[in-house]
């Protein structure tokens, strides 16, 4: 769902202040490409004052002569023709220099920032990354980035103006005292009133833009769900909540072009009436013989030509809370801590591992949100205890179940054995090596996780089980042998080369966890853990599974989190995992006799399944429905 965090408000000192921050590190960043572009901008600002002393010389020296003679010649018509050709075409250069080097800094701030954060978020542990959804790590990456160095759009054009007003206002205070002050009013006020527009525009602006990506992500999130909408009958629901957010949207821009039809009159009024002034002024002081009318000429076209640039101030300011915005969301993340630490020990390579862990206590963050709308990351006040003082010792090549019910830490506990996260207290080692002392890339090479939740790459069959990594065609085969997925791999059009479509769309529930499962084999781990990794398998081919991998890895140690009586039958031994804490601990019948929990938890699975089963006989009786001992249904949806 789309979180609108509040709108960033107009510049105030504080603002200005951090904003001239952001200029100062862009600056930094790109000092060529951004100095090249002011130089552009500088030399347009000068020629365009000097156009204006161009046209005044012409008047003077060739348009009067050729009114006062009432002919024109043609070496004049080549003098104003060539004049004017030298300066609008430094003119012209002006622009090209700042329009590409503006545009190269820009774009180069932006590819090294969205470098610089993805790089941060793979380095941050998964602890952070449970504590930011993964819409703000996108919008982080794209919208973040683009809004805090959007300012060096029409940054160079305004300090290229800044000279032009300069010099501008010189010509005008050398020429005439009155025709100065007439700048000296209008400029300030021309100034003055671009200010209250982008005060009134910028929240404005940024709010109906924020909306625009909330109506995309409602309607990419109605999309994506798009077999629940229509399931579930909620067509009309999902109709009327993107209706709403499109209607927000548009009374946002609506407001943006209320707020600009207003100010557009006046901000273009404001010079034609300086040109109107100037001429006034200009006429009373040419019939007093103090200036002429050449003089003038060249002063009302300077006032033409300033409107527009000038309000080029007016976008800086009404980028900058943007800016702010976007780049204060950056530094959180890069300046985020937590980074993991690594050492320089190898785990050993060959035979299973001996995995422990040793009194381990893990805390979840549960984090509010700050005034960004972010969560407050770094310092969260309340935490929820997830495993609270476990202790395992998984003997090499033995197979261990890990049992609980839902929410009681099974998963985090996998996440601590594989150092997805670090404990808060106590430590996992592998092989006697405690797993921070582990070389970065070490632990992957001897553990692997076959997660809760398949994720397959849009991808082939292949590229999914080997992640790119040099896998023969007779060991990818080898693998999805022992994961139960030849059969219906050489079943797909093209077998293992076939695509599977994004996260693996083309393929059912067991089949993407079986692949995920021959991911993990190819590999060889010492360690093989598998987080319900099996749920929406059929529990014969299950077992077939689990009786393969132990035939054949007799070099991996393997820890299962089980549902299934089948499952927990081929295990040597069982940890019992309540309320984060280790309830009990032995073999399946030691258990079953003794732990009360256990006992009403396993059987509760079997009786539902038995349930399920016997619905499904009655419904289907030409189906062969039986499924022996499951505590899960067959081929449910993964979970
Ligand atoms: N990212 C998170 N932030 C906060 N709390 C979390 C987070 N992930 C899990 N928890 C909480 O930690 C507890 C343990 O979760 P965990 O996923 O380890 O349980 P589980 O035993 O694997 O459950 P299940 O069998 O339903 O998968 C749960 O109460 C859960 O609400």
């Amino acid at each position: 769902m789309g979180r609108m965090p509040p709108t960033p408000s107009a510049p105030t000192g504080g603002s200005l202040r951090r904003g001239a921050r952001i200029i100062a590190t862009g600056f930094r960043r790109q000092p060529r490409w951004l100095a090249i572009a002011v130089i552009g901008s500088a030399l347009y600002g000068v020629m365009t004052v000097y156009t204006a002393r161009v046209i005044g010389h012409l008047t003077a020296t060739v348009v009067t002569p050729a009114v006062n003679a009432r002919r024109v010649t043609d070496d004049q018509l080549w003098t104003i023709a060539w004049e004017l050709s030298i300066v609008v075409a430094l003119n012209v250069i002006g622009v090209i220099l700042r329009r590409v080097a503006a545009g190269l800094a820009f774009f180069n701030l932006n590819a090294t920032y969205r470098r610089e954060v993805t790089r941060q978020y793979l380095r941050l542990p998964l602890a952070w990354h449970h504590r930011h959804p993964s819409g703000q790590l996108l919008s982080n990456a794209n919208a973040d980035v683009e809004a805090a160095w959007n300012i060096f759009q029409p940054l160079p054009m305004a300090l290229g103006v800044l000279v032009m007003l300069v010099v501008g206002l010189w010509e005008m205070f050398t020429t005439d005292l009155w025709l100065a002050l007439v700048g000296v009013l209008v400029f300030p006020l021309l100034f003055a009133v671009n200010l209250v527009f982008q005060s009134r525009m910028a929240p404005r602006a940024t709010r109906a833009q924020e909306l625009r990506a909330v109506v995309s992500e409602v309607a990419h999130e109605s999309i994506e769900a798009g077999m629940l909408v229509k399931a579930m009958g909620r067509e009309e629901r999902e109709t009327e909540r993107f209706a709403a957010r499109t209607n927000e949207l548009r009374a946002a821009a609506i407001e943006v072009g209320r707020v600009r039809g207003t100010f557009d009159p006046i901000v273009e009024a404001i010079p034609t009436i300086g040109t109107l002034a100037v001429l006034a002024v200009g006429t009373a002081q040419v019939a007093a013989g103090r200036i002429t009318a050449a003089q003038v000429v060249q002063i009302a076209y300077l006032f033409s030509v300033l409107a527009f640039p000038v309000r080029s101030f007016g976008w800086v300011l009404g980028q900058l809370p943007q800016s702010l915005v976007g780049f204060d969301r950056l530094q959180r993340v890069l300046t985020a801590r937590g980074e993991f630490g690594y050492g320089n020990r190898s785990l050993p390579t060959a035979g299973p591992a001996h995995a422990v862990a040793e009194r381990v206590t893990f805390s979840y963050a549960l984090t509010g949100q700050d005034s960004l709308g972010y969560a407050e990351a770094e310092t969260p006040s309340e935490h929820f205890l997830a495993v609270d003082d476990v202790s395992l010792d998984l003997t090499p090549g033995s197979t261990t179940a890990l049992v609980g019910p839902t929410g009681a830490g099974k998963s985090t506990l996998t996440d601590l054995m594989v150092r997805l996260v670090d404990p808060d207290a106590g430590e996992v080692s592998i092989d006697g090596t405690a797993l921070p002392q582990v070389r970065r890339g070490g632990i992957p090479q001897s553990v692997a996780l076959v997660p809760q939740q398949t994720f397959l790459f849009d991808d082939t069959v292949e590229g999914n089980v080997t992640l790119g990594e040099p896998h023969g065609a007779e060991q990818v085969r080898d693998a999805l042998a022992v994961a139960q997925a030849t059969g219906f791999v050489d079943a797909l059009p093209e077998g293992a080369q076939t695509r599977v479509g994004e996260r693996g769309a083309s393929l059912s529930g067991g089949q993407r966890q079986r692949i995920a499962l021959a991911r993990a084999v190819i590999r060889r781990p010492r360690l093989l853990v598998l987080d319900d990794a099996t749920s929406a398998i059929d529990p014969a081919v299950e077992t077939a599974i689990l009786t393969g991998l132990r035939e054949r890895s007799a070099g991996t140690t393997v820890l299962v989190v089980a549902y299934r009586m089948s499952t927990i039958a081929l295990a040597d031994s069982v940890i019992f995992l309540d309320r984060g804490r280790i309830a009990d601990r032995g073999t399946h019948a030691e258990l079953m006799q003794r732990c009360e929990g256990y006992r009403t938890l396993v059987t509760a699975y079997a009786r539902e399944a038995a349930e399920r089963e016997a619905i499904a006989a009655d419904e289907e009786p030409g189906d062969q429905g039986a499924v022996g001992d499951s505590l899960a249904g067959e081929e449910e949806p993964a979970r």
